[in-house]
């Protein structure tokens, strides 16, 4: 630890206390309640794992920081967390020492600092000023000081000025180019760049949706509400693809202090889990329909969405969950529909065999998923890749051999990334005898569904996370 304070002399027993020769004589300036929780939420997310989208609600409720303040609270943690990587390679560039030698807490107060600077509106002796004096209030004035001067070099240029400078040059190295440009990690920039066949401007498209703040979405349940109720009620709109979707808003407040949310009539669920969901309920099957299975089922998304068709047709959907806390939320959830919900390992559930739809909503790398975990880019690692991809294998062969002979299985994950996608539904076909069908039927009025015979929803295009679906049917 890099600690300025420790690394002075002791003083000897019974001598005065140093006067302080860099605490100057003015008062301590109020420190800002928006950018002071906005620095607390980045520490938790470094120092406890926290997710910002959790702990940043929590602590503006704590400190009843509302309206205009909560709204750049808001913009602050978020922009800064997903922006780590490119502030980081810009502080790099200004700082001289290496940010490795930087305590933690400065760091989280320059990415703050640099962020506002970078990305905001902000007037530049604003965005430097309230840092430094959230940092002295903190810390003292010689890392205030050190802070002051790093911000003003960042200060010195733009955003566009600063990659131009550190950015590899976009003709010999385009993914690490767009990489730093839309701050990704470079692994992740090229899962995506594989799962397009781009490294060019759709390439700098999809990263760039992956970048901004997303909408809130909204399912309105089937037989409780309908999507244009729940958009009169709510002030949304109707979602463009999916039958039951609302959207919000970006920034129009918790969702969960809508009443239609708080009465279960709704929940907030990304539009293309919808659609990955309905799909699975789309191809025909010979016969009964009234036996579906989810096979990952927490938190619940999706088993509410199935449950509320399956129960409106007079079936039953049993829910599978390992995590009992989140098996949980599905009973909670699910609680008035007719949903079955068991605490069980998907890969030997202990179910008779015999469903007529199964969903596999596999664990997977959420890559899929960053725009709304604003720091999840920068948790992840490649090796998450290799570790979930046996897992992966293994519930979806589980969930070929549950289903009856003729019926559907559906795999989705949350993630563009084709181990986790093609890799994985290539090998359980030849593995299992399923055929895969072609899903994109079953997407209907969906565009830009690419040439099948899986469905990869993306951002810049469906304005969805990046979900992608397969179908199978067993043998
Ligand atoms: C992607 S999430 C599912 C999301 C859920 N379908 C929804 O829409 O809300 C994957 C879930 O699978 C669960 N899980 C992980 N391993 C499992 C296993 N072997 N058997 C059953 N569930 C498992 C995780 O705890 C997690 O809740």
């Amino acid at each position: 630890m890099n600690d300025h304070r420790r690394r002075r002399p002791s003083r000897p027993n019974g001598s005065r206390p140093p006067k302080r020769k860099d605490s100057p004589a003015r008062p301590p300036a109020e420190v800002d309640p928006a950018r002071q929780v906005a620095l607390d939420v980045l520490r938790a997310v470094r120092e406890r794992d926290a997710y910002a989208n959790l702990a940043l609600p929590q602590l503006l409720g704590q400190r009843k920081v509302t309206g205009r303040d909560a709204a750049l609270a808001t913009e602050l943690t978020y922009g800064t967390s997903r922006a780590a990587g490119l502030l980081d390679e810009i502080l790099a560039a200004c700082s001289n020492r290496p940010l490795s030698d930087v305590e933690p807490t400065l760091l989280d107060a320059l990415r703050l600092g640099a962020y506002q600077l970078l990305r905001t509106r902000i007037p530049s002796h604003a965005a430097v000023a309230s840092t430094v004096d959230m940092v002295r209030a903190e810390a003292g004035s010689r890392p205030a000081g050190f802070v002051n001067a790093v911000l003003r070099r960042v200060g010195e240029r733009d955003e566009a000025g600063w990659i131009a400078e550190l950015a590899p040059d976009p003709a010999a190295d385009p993914v690490g180019h767009l990489a730093l440009r839309h701050s990704h990690p470079r692994w992740i920039a090229q899962a995506f760049a594989d799962a397009l066949g781009s490294t060019g401007d759709e390439l700098a498209a999809a990263l760039a949706a992956d970048d901004a703040r997303p909408a809130v979405h909204l399912v309105a349940r089937p037989g409780e509400i309908s999507a244009d109720e729940l958009a009169a009620i709510t002030g949304g709109d109707p979602a463009p693809y999916s039958p039951y979707g609302v959207h919000l808003e970006a920034g129009a407040g918790d969702p969960g202090d809508l009443e239609p949310v708080r009465e279960g009539f709704a929940a907030v669920q990304d539009e293309g889990s919808q659609l990955a969901a309905l799909a699975v309920t789309r191809p025909d099957v010979a016969g009964s329909d009234l036996r579906w299975l989810d096979l990952c089922a927490g938190p619940g998304g999706k088993a509410n969405l199935l449950g509320a068709l399956v129960t409106l047709d007079g079936g039953v959907l049993d829910a599978v969950e390992q995590a009992p806390h989140r098996a949980e939320l599905v009973r909670g959830i699910t609680r008035d529909l007719s949903v079955r919900v068991h605490v069980a390992d998907g890969r030997d559930p202990g179910l008779e065999p015999g469903y007529d739809r199964v969903l596999v909503d596999a664990p997977c790398t959420g890559l899929g998923a960053l725009r709304r975990r604003p720091e999840a880019r920068w948790r992840r690692s490649p090796d998450d890749v290799g570790d979930l991809g046996k897992l992966q294998r293994e519930l979806l062969l589980a969930a070929v051999s549950l289903a009856r002979p003729g019926g559907v299985v559906g795999y989705v994950v949350c993630s563009p990334h084709l181990a986790e996608t093609e890799g994985v539904v290539s090998d359980v076909v030849r593995r299992s005898g399923a055929t895969q069908l072609d899903a994109r039927p079953h997407f209907p009025d969906v565009p830009h569904l690419g040439d099948g015979p899986g469905v990869q929803l993306w951002p810049h295009l469906h304005g969805t996370d990046a979900m992608y679906c397969a179908l199978l049917r067993a043998a």
